[in-house]
Formats: structure tokens, sequence, C-alpha cells
């Protein structure tokens, strides 16, 4: 199990990075799409934050601020020998965005990565994170991140050029 104080100590987490091509494995066709990160992003984490599965809130370049789940780690079921860090945002997009900036800011965690014996028993446990993640979000105290400078700067550094 996860130290309480590795997970806590860092959140809530802000960062931003270019979205990439992952391994293309059809979480879209599964319905659930996650926008990856950069190596670089993934290198600049906390050394000591603990892989699993987080919420919080994300926007893509200077669009609206949308609730969110992020897998960091190995995806075990997959077997990854290279860490990743993926967002899916409870929104539906009209079309894909990568090469967009994508800010996030997490500022819960759910639970460690697990093996699955099945696709499906994956694809349910990701859809249990979301639900769970979309209640949560309500909580006074994260509703507030929403409303933070992180997102704003996003906003007026896309719209002025810089
Ligand atoms: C909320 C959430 C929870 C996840 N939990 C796990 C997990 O417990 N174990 C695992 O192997 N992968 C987990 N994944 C990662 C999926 O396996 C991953 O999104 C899928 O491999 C697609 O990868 P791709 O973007 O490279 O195509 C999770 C993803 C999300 C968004
Ligand atoms: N709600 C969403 N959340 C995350 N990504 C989305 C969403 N809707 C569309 N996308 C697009 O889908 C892509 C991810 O799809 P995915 O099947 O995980 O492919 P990849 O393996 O390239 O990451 C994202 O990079 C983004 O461009
Ligand atoms: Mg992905």
């Amino acid at each position: 199990m996860p130290r309480a104080d590795c997970i806590m100590r860092h959140l809530p987490y802000f960062c931003r990075g270019q979205v990439v091509r992952g391994f293309g494995r059809g979480s879209k066709q599964l319905g659930i799409p996650t926008a990856n990160f950069p190596e670089q992003v993934v290198d600049n984490l906390p050394a000591d934050i603990s892989t699993g599965i987080y919420y919080g809130w994300a926007s893509v370049g200077s669009g609206d601020v949308h609730k969110m789940v992020v897998s960091i780690g190995w995806n075990p079921y997959y077997k990854n020998t290279k860490k990743s860090m993926e967002t899916h945002i409870m929104h539906t997009f009209k079309e894909d965005f990568y090469g967009e900036i994508l800010n996030v800011a997490i500022v819960g965690y759910l639970r460690p990565e697990k093996n699955f014996d099945s696709l499906e028993s994956l694809i349910s446990a990701i859809q249990g994170d979301i639900e769970e993640a979309k209640k949560r979000l309500e909580l006074p105290e994260h509703l507030k991140v929403k409303e933070d400078n992180f997102f704003q700067v996003s906003k007026s550094k896309i719209m002025n050029g810089h």
C-alpha cells in the first residue's frame, strides 16, 4: 500500500504538457480515451509520488475546465516498461486534441494500479473510478481548485499568443 503522506503531500499537483500518442490500444474503442503526456512531464513528477489512479480537473488549451481521472504508472494489465501518465476527461470532445496543451490539477487519490484477469474487469474498474471521481469532485475543497489561477493563466497565455 502506498503511504498516505507520499500521496497527499504533493496534492493539489499542477502540471501541463503537450498531448502525445500512446500505444493506441484502443482505449477510445472502449469508450475511455486517455490523453497521454510526454516522457518529460512524467519524469518531472515528484520522485516519491505514488503510482495509481487519481482525480482532478483538466482543460485543453484555453478551453473549459472539466472533471478528470488520471492513471500514473506502468499499467500492470499491459505490463508497460515505461511509466506513463494518462488523463481521461469527463467531457465529449468534437475531435482529437493531439499536440495541444493539456492542463491538469490532481486533487485526490483513488486507488493503486492493479492487474486484472480480463479486459472487461479493467473497463468496469475504470468506470467505477470515473463515477467515484465525479462524486468526490463536488466537495467544496475540490471545487475551489477548478477556479485556480493555474487555469486562468493557461487562458490568458494562449490568448496573448505567448
Ligand atoms: C481511471 C483509469 C484507471 C486505470 N486503471 C488501470 C489499472 O488499474 N491497471 C492497468 O493496467 N491500467 C489501468 N489504466 C490504464 C489503461 O490500461 C490505459 O488507459 C490503456 O492501456 C490505454 O493506453 P493507451 O493510451 O496507451 O492506448 C487506467 C486508466 C484510467 C484512465
Ligand atoms: N474525453 C477525452 N479524454 C481524453 N482524450 C480524449 C477525449 N476525447 C478525445 N480524446 C482524444 O483521444 C486521444 C486518446 O485516445 P487513446 O485511445 O487513449 O489513444 P493513445 O493511445 O494515442 O493515447 C487523446 O490524445 C485525445 O486527442
Ligand atoms: Mg491514451
